[in-house]
């Protein structure tokens, strides 16, 4: 029987859940076990995995569910049929549940019946605090509990922020870093130099304090918000929006993120240059940033559509009521090739 480093109980086989199981099945040295309480999670694993996993192996259904059935002979992949199965000899817990506090708060109370004392204690959550989950278990889970926030898909986005709470213990926060830093990219990627990807993949950041959102989510909602303002007030149409950011700020954000942009765009004189140069106009804008409650969908006037039905109605309109499979894989080997390009830049 092969003697794994890691052993990793995945709670929650859903959009995250999978794309994570293929991300942990590219460490050699882990394996993974999955729980999720949905009756039909064991053909959702054998239809979706195959997709997901490198690009090596054929997605041809017959080969694909040799590869899923080789995965579980050889223990690699053990699809639990309850919790307690799932965690109780896991060296490591993960959990991609449903992004409500107190379902993710009753999940580590009963996480922490059946697991090992000195598991690792891993949330995908994208927004709810580590302090916050832990809230109602002892200080020993708090010490062990950490967000791993992943961006969608985490089988090929490079950012995993690490969000530890105030009690959570350094050395687990060095682990989780580690952990994800050593995890491989997938392999045989369009454009990439080389069939094995030795370049590192992933780029978990510490973040030094708990936000609500975190910060990737925050500068995202952030956007979404002046984005959905501006198109239900009428100024520009949701696939028009697109096409501004993927035409410009996209391009350019895969290569200098947003300090490194303005500092160029500084001139001599760098981002303080900048700031200082386009004060007044940032300062206008600033001032009149839309301002849209997500909760009514309304924005004051109650007599224009609401800029949420103007949204989804454009967005429908534009890209059909919601993404193919097709369009995801269409799309996913375009995000492949941004990242693999990233990666030849950043070795270079
Ligand atoms: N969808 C996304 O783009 C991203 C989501 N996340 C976070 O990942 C987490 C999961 O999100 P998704 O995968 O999108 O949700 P999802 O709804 O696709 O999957 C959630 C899964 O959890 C299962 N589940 C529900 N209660 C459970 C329990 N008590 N124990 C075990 N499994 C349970 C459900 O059956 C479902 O399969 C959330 O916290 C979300 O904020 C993080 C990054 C990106
Ligand atoms: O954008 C992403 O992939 C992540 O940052 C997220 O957390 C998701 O968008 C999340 O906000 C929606 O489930």
């Amino acid at each position: 029987m092969t003697e794994y480093t890691h052993h990793i109980a995945l709670v929650g086989a859903g959009t995250i859940g999978l794309s994570m199981l293929a991300l942990h099945l590219r460490r050699p040295d882990t394996k993974v076990t999955v729980y999720d309480p949905r009756p039909d999670y064991e053909s959702l694993v054998r239809a979706q995995l195959p997709a997901f996993l490198d690009s090596t192996l054929s997605t041809s259904r017959e080969v694909s569910q040799n590869v899923i059935n080789d995965l579980i002979a050889s223990s690699r992949l053990t699809l639990a049929p309850s919790l307690q199965d799932a965690v109780q000899s896991a060296t490591i817990i993960q959990e991609q549940t449903p992004e409500k506090l107190d379902s993710k708060q009753a999940l580590w109370k009963e996480v922490v019946r059946f697991a090992d004392r000195e598991a690792h204690l891993w949330s995908s959550s994208s927004g709810i605090a580590a302090s916050k989950q832990a809230a109602e278990c002892d200080d020993h889970v708090a010490e062990r509990l950490v967000v791993a926030h992943p961006f969608n898909p985490p089988h090929l986005m490079p950012l995993v922020e690490i969000v530890p709470g105030p009690q959570t213990k350094p050395e687990r926060v060095e682990f989780v870093k580690t952990y994800f830093e050593d995890v491989p990219g997938p392999s045989h990627l369009p454009g990439s130099r080389n069939s094995q990807d030795r370049v590192q993949h992933y780029r978990p950041i510490i973040l030094h304090k708990e936000v609500p959102g975190f910060v990737g989510n925050r500068l995202a909602f952030a956007l979404l918000r002046e984005a959905c303002y501006l198109v239900g007030e009428g100024v520009v149409s949701a696939r028009d929006l697109d096409s501004i950011v993927t035409a410009s700020l996209g391009p350019r954000w895969a290569g200098s993120g947003v300090f490194e942009s303005y500092h160029a765009g500084g001139g001599e004189g760098g981002i303080g240059g900048f700031l200082d140069k386009l004060a007044p106009t940032v300062k206008d804008v600033w001032g009149q940033l839309g301002r849209v409650d997500i909760q009514t969908g309304g924005q004051g006037d109650d007599e224009k559509e609401k800029w949420r039905e103007v949204v989804v109605r454009q967005t429908e309109e534009a890209y059909g009521p919601n993404t193919s499979e097709e369009t995801r894989l269409r799309k996913e080997v375009m995000l492949r090739g941004v990242i693999e390009m990233q990666k030849q830049c950043w070795s270079a």
